[in-house]
């Protein structure tokens, strides 16, 4: 079934036309790749689709209602959860605070009741902390859950940030360039890590990246960007064989 579907989106910013005709459609429990020279629109395409930036024209459905207007925590809150190109966490906090915060979006318990320390606050709490523990055991992270989340080796905290997106209960996950950075060990572990998220939660998954290596050998299908526009779409085998991918990654005619 159908989960994301956009439609004459376009950004443009000053007179860079950043994103045109950006059209996508990604079906539940699929694994998608978003590819393109450097500059091409990738990550202005995510923050369009997280409400970062509105269109300056077209249309973004997800789950068969329209996204456009909203802010980032509404569309955090509708199921898109994103990690980006530079890690962003909460440095200073500790690796279990980072996912218990996600997590608290979703809290039932009242400000009332937290400021008070009621019953139910403490009782959330407790689950929340079980939760986001079982999340980082997930992610090979509990071993450092009071550590503090700047300390972490590079690629750890990039598997933090994906613990702490999936906090968030999303049904698509957008992952800006997860395996920048990582060696080729580190990457191949995140290559199964990604496979099995989505299976075990049951999510789609838009996925940037440059290494090549990883986005053919797990999405399904892949979009091809160059110059804001999809100069192609299909499936690994169809892009690797696609003359206009081949000019748009090696220059001049092929
Ligand atoms: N806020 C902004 N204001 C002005 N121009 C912007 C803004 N954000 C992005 N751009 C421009 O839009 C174009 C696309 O940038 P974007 O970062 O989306 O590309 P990308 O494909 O993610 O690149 P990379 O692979 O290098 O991360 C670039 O020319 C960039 O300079």
């Amino acid at each position: 079934m159908e989960l994301l579907k956009t439609d004459g989106v376009s950004k443009v910013f000053g007179g860079l036309k950043a994103v045109s005709n950006f059209d996508i459609e990604i079906n539940e429990g699929e694994l998608i790749g978003l590819i393109g020279p450097n500059g091409a629109g990738k990550t202005t395409a995510f923050n369009l689709l997280t409400g970062v930036y509105q269109p300056t024209t077209g249309t973004i459905d997800f789950a068969g209602k329209s996204l456009v207007g909203l802010k980032p925590y509404q569309i955090t809150s509708r199921g898109i959860a994103r990690t980006f190109q530079n890690i962003r966490l909460f440095s200073e906090l500790t690796v279990l605070d980072n996912v218990k915060i996600a997590y608290d979006s979703h809290a039932k318990y009242s400000l009332v009741e937290s400021v008070l320390r009621l019953g139910r606050y403490f009782k959330e709490e407790d689950e929340i902390t079980k939760k986001s523990l079982e999340l980082l055991k997930i992610f090979k992270l509990e071993d450092k859950a009071y550590e503090v989340a700047k300390n972490l080796p590079y690629g750890a905290q990039r598997r933090l940030e994906i613990a702490r997106a999936l906090a968030t209960k999303p049904k698509l996950l957008l992952l800006d360039e997860p395996a920048a950075g990582m060696n080729p060990q580190e990457t191949q572990e995140l290559m199964e890590m990604i496979r099995w998220i989505r299976k075990e939660f049951g999510l789609s998954i838009l996925l940037i990246e440059h290494d090549m290596s990883l986005v053919m050998g797990i999405c399904e299908r892949i979009y091809v960007l160059e110059y804001g526009c999809i100069i192609a779409s299909g499936t690994p085998e169809e892009i690797q064989k696609n003359p206009e991918v081949i000019k748009a990654y090696l220059g001049g005619e092929v």
